[in-house]
Formats: C-alpha cells, structure tokens, sequence
C-alpha cells in the first residue's frame, strides 16, 4: 500500500487528522464574547500554501479562512506587529491573523540562505531547494535569496550554485530546463551578518519579489554558530514577515556544553520565540530514521520485543572513511562526541527507545524524547573510549593524521573517534547497554542500528552453534546509510537431509524494493520547516537534556586532558573500544565476519 501523494512524497500523508497540541491549546482559550467560537482547526499552525504536499486535513484554505468572522481588535493587532515577531502578540495570533486579513491573496514563500557562500549551502541546501522545486513541492509563488558578505552578482550566485544542483536518476527529462526555471528564482543580496541596515536592504528587495501578496519567510542560517544570534536579531528585527510567518532553522553546533547551548537559546529567544526556531538534525530527516518509528509502531512483531526483556544490547554506529579535511578548524574546537554523538546518535537512541506517542503530533513526539533523554545517566568516564587517527601508508597512498590538517594545532587532543555506553534508568530499558561509536577516517563509511536480541531460553538446538550463543541470537539491523536497508538475522537449517543450521538475513533492502531516489535529509527537513511541521526539529529542552548528559564528560576529558588512543587512517578505530563493548558482555555488530 503506498502512503504517499503520487506527487511529492510524505510518509505522513495518509494519516488521519491531528489537531495537534497547540491547537488543543489555543482552542481552549475562550474568544471574545462578541466572536463566535472559531472552528478548531482554524488554530492550525499551517498557513495555506500551494505545496502538493500540503497536508489538508490540518490546512485552512483560503475559502474557509474568508468566511470565518474577523474581530475588528485583530485586524487593529496585525498593524502592530509590522516592526517584527517579537512583538506583544503570540507568533499563532500572528499566523491566524495573517491567515485572516489577507485571505483573499495569494501567499508567497522566501528562503533566504543567510551565508550562502559556504559550503553547506552549496552541498546541501540549494540542491534540496531545487530537488524540492523539481518534484513540485515549493509553492508557486517562491523566491530563494543568497546572503553572506562575500560580493556577489545574481548571475553569478546562480553560477556557483548551478554547479551543485542535479537531477534525480528517475527524473532526467526536463532537467536542464527546470534547472534553468530554479535558477531564475534565486538571486543574492551581500551584507554583514550583525547589519539591520543590510538587512532592512535584503526586506526591501524580499518586499519587490513578494509583490504585495501574502509574505511567509523562512531564513536558513548555513554560518558559523557565533554569529546566529546577530543574524537572528537583524533578521527578526529588519527583515521578518509583516504578514505571514517568519522561522528561522539553526545549523549545529548548539553550544558547545549546556551554559553555552543555554546562551545561545536565550540569544535567540530574544528575537524569537521557540516555535519560528526549527533547530535541524539532518539525522532525523534521513528515511530511515523516519522509518524507525512506523517500524516499530505498526508492526506487531516488534513493539512487544522492544524492552529490556527481549533486547540485550542496542548499537548505535557511525563511522567515515575519510577525514575531517577541509573541516579541521570547526572540527578541533567540537571533536566527534559533539560533532555526531550528541545530536545524530543520540536523537536516533531518543527516537529508538521512547515510550508510544499520545499521537503523531509533533509536540507528543518530542514530548516522549525528552523523557527518555532525561531518564538516561549522564555520560561517565570509564564507559567512554576516545580516539584520533594518524596517518597511514596504503598500497603506496598516504593518509594524513589529523594533526596533519593545517588549521588543526600539532598538539591536539581532539577525538575524531569515540565509543561510549549509555544506559537508560526507566523501567523498559534498565541495565540495557546502549553503545554507541562514532569516527572518522575509518575503514568505511556507513550509519546503523544494531539491535542485539537475547538468546532463546533453552534452545533446543543450542548444540549446533557450538559454545558461542551470542552468534545465534537474532540481530536486527538497521541500516541508515549507504544503501538503506533492513534486515533481521534469523537461524534456519540448511536444506538437505542433515541437520545443519544457518543464519540468514529477511531483508528489505531499499534498492530492490523501491525504484524511486531516496530523498536527501535536507529536501524532508527544508519541506518540513515550510510547511511548519516541527516534529524532526529539536526542542530546547530535548537540546538541553542532550546537554547535560554529555557535558560533565567533555568537561572531565578536557580538564584531565585525557589522550586519545591513535589509530591509523583506513582502519577500524581503537581496539579500547572491543574492551568497552566486552565490559558489557557485548561484541560490535559491524565487525563480526558476517555483517
Ligand atoms: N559543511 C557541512 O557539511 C556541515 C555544516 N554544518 C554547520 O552549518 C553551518 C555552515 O557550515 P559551512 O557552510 O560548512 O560553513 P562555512 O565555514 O563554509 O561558512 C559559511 C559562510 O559563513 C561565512 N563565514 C565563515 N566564517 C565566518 C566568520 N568567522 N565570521 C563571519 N562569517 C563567516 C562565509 O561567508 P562570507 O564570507 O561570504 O560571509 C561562509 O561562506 C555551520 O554552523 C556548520 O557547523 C552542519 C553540518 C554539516
Ligand atoms: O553533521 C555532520 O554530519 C556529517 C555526516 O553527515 P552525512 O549525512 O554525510 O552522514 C559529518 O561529516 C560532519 O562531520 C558532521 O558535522
């Protein structure tokens, strides 16, 4: 059964209704006497685009929004908040109002890549925006704009970007073409990242390309982190939406420890409020971590394993077969346990492991994330191995060490590998050991799941796999990346008239099942952050959980300057990180003979 709209795909298409939380909220709040109670769903956070993709249960349209009765003291509020978001009125108030006085126009979207001179911006975001353009997912009325300091033409943003920008294996026909039509719609101001006056610049230009109809506005801040909050502030003050909405998504790093993560929420917090800001882990926009929960949600097999009871080890892995070239500056001052298993890994653990949402609701997800995140014990020392590689000579190649890289100081002590034993103190996941690894520059590069379940109760055939139990217990591995997959290894005999036994994998293995491109993580979260949909963004208090679980150990490796156990370039990591695994009775699922 396909759950998807044949045009803009959405594994979240085909779900009933949800008026979601803030509307509950908002709801339950009583109207002025002199208004009639205003439909439910009219308290949408959804604002009517003309995205395919728009999920329509919880979408006003234009018609419904005309024919709800407008109390005049609303339409005196809109006038107020003209000077930006911050202002008396809630940023819902603000959408519904928006909603109200211009339901006869049409509504327009600008995405302005704040530092699009960089690199994440051209690897990552212009292609998810133009993927998004080719499969018809943008409204009609958009417009993409370029900003960084860096001096720049039109023509020459959309040369640089046009180098980035391809088409998916199934859809070359046209490709050029609709390259062409994206490219029209992107254009480039250049400005300073802490000037209103550029800022009030780029508005005036937004203001032309929006052409009076209803403006939703939505900035991409692809900069380095220490100056997010004098973007969002000129952003929010000079530049925001008088009419629509106005978000902001916020690359990682979020701090560095939980009083610099705290700080910069309380930046941001200034200039916003929680819901315009859409914190991205692109971790959570990749299929298969999407995927996590309809597999263990609507599968009967499998929620009833998910607990301690039948469940002996999870492993979260991370691994890449190259180095942190090109990124050492950023890198030195984060290292891997920021860098991957702070957000990545441990929003995948969040997701794996929490109780049964009240609903799909983004707020009722998070909510049940938080939850596990603050019954985990902190991080602690001796359940954490630390690494870095050097360099390596291979069939006449050499691999630089990490120390090698320019802008990474000779003496660093920096982990670009790490493996840690997390444990969860609720009553599903007590005394489970939850190991997660993460490196760089290591033999290949993949993400997965690992879920290492107990051995059967006096197996019957437990003769036939020797002395070693642990290489007959199933395995279900999730594999996120590359070549996306999900198997369960089972035990079966091998045909014939003798009695031996096998282990097998029940595969679904993407690129056999399904023909259609997977979506690159960007292209569901930039949708998702357009559409509103909060649900794969991160709370400040999930943020500020994550935190407090990693940072008395990063304080602890920092202050007693613990060194990292080398390993070569090209290999697979520190053997410190078997003696991890083996303290808890387990073996890494990614380096046994048969994977
Ligand atoms: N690159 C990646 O793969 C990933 C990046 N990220 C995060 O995304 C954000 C952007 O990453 P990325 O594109 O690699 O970053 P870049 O270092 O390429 O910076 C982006 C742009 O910001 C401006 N900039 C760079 N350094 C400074 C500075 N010190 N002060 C002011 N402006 C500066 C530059 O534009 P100009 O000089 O023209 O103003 C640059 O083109 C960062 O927060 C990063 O941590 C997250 C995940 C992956
Ligand atoms: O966030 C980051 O992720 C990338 C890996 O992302 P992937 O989607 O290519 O797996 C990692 O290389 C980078 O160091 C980190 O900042």
């Amino acid at each position: 059964m396909a759950f998807s709209s044949p045009k803009c795909p959405s594994s979240w298409f085909a779900l009933p209704p949800s008026p979601g939380p803030r509307s509950r909220r908002v709801a339950a709040a009583s109207p002025s006497p002199s208004c009639p109670p205003l439909p439910r769903r009219f308290f949408s956070e959804k604002i009517p685009s003309q995205s395919p993709r728009n999920r329509h249960w919880n979408v006003v349209s234009m018609h419904e929004a005309a024919t709800v009765p407008v109390s005049p003291e609303k339409e005196i509020d809109l006038k107020k908040v003209e000077n930006g978001v911050s202002s008396a009125i809630s940023a819902e108030e603000h959408r519904d109002l928006a909603i109200l006085n211009t339901s006869k126009k049409d509504s327009t979207v600008s995405i302005t890549v704040v530092g699009a001179s960089g690199d994440l911006a051209k690897k990552k975001i212009f292609p998810a925006l133009f993927a998004l353009y080719y499969e018809d997912c943008l409204p009609e009325h958009f417009t993409i704009f370029g900003y960084a300091r860096s001096k720049m033409t039109d023509a020459e943003l959309r040369n640089m970007v046009s180098r980035t920008l391809t088409c998916r294996i199934d859809k070359r026909e046209n490709c050029s073409e609709k390259m062409e039509q994206f490219l029209s719609r992107c254009f480039y101001h250049s400005g300073q990242y802490g000037s209103e006056e550029n800022f009030a610049e780029l508005d005036k230009e937004l203001n032309e390309h929006e052409a009076g109809r209803l403006s939703n506005r939505l900035f991409y801040l692809s900069i380095p982190p220490n100056i997010f909050i004098d973007v969002a502030k000129c952003a929010s003050k000079s530049a925001s939406s008088a009419n629509g909405w106005t978000r902001v998504i916020v690359e990682k790093p979020f701090g560095r420890d939980s009083e610099s993560s705290a700080a910069l929420t309380r930046g941001l917090k200034q200039y916003l409020v929680e819901d315009q800001i859409f914190r991205i882990d692109h971790y959570l926009g990749k299929e298969l971590v999407e995927n996590l929960s309809i597999l263990r949600f609507s599968n009967l097999v499998f929620e009833p394993l998910w607990s301690r009871q039948y469940i002996r080890n999870v492993q979260l892995i991370f691994s890449e077969d190259f180095g942190t070239e090109g990124r050492g500056g950023y890198f030195d001052n984060y290292g891997i346990i920021r860098d991957i298993m702070q957000n990545h890994l441990l929003q995948i653990l969040a997701l794996f492991a929490m109780e049964t949402p009240v609903s799909l609701d983004a707020e009722d997800i998070r909510n049940e994330k938080v939850k596990v995140l603050r019954s985990m014990r902190p991080l602690q020392l001796e359940n954490v191995v630390i690494g870095q590689y050097k360099s390596h000579t291979k069939g006449g190649i050499t691999y630089p060490a990490y120390t090698d890289d320019k802008t990474v100081p000779k003496d660093s002590l920096t982990p670009t590998f790490a493996a840690a034993a997390l444990f969860i103190d609720n009553a599903r996941w007590d005394g489970v050991p939850f190991l997660m690894k993460a490196g760089k520059a290591l033999h290949t590069r993949r993400a997965e799941i690992r879920v290492q379940f107990r051995h059967v109760p006096g197996n019957l055939y437990k003769r036939s796999f020797g002395t070693d139990l642990d290489r007959a217990t199933n395995e279900l591995v999730i594999r996120v990346q590359p070549d996306e997959a999900i198997y369960l290894k089972i035990n079966n005999k091998i045909p014939g008239l003798g009695m031996r036994l096998d282990r097998s994998n029940l595969n679904l293995h993407y690129a056999a099942r399904y023909s259609k491109e997977i979506p690159d993580a960007y292209e569901r979260l930039l949708l998702d952050a357009i559409e509103g949909e909060r649900r794969l963004f991160i709370r400040s208090d999930e943020l500020d959980a994550a935190w407090a679980l990693f940072t008395p150990l990063l304080k602890e490796l920092e202050e007693k300057k613990i060194a990292p156990e080398l390993y070569p370039y090209g290999s697979r990591g520190p053997v410190g990180a078997h003696y991890l695994a083996s303290k808890y009775n387990v073996r890494w699922g990614d380096l046994s003979s048969e994977h």
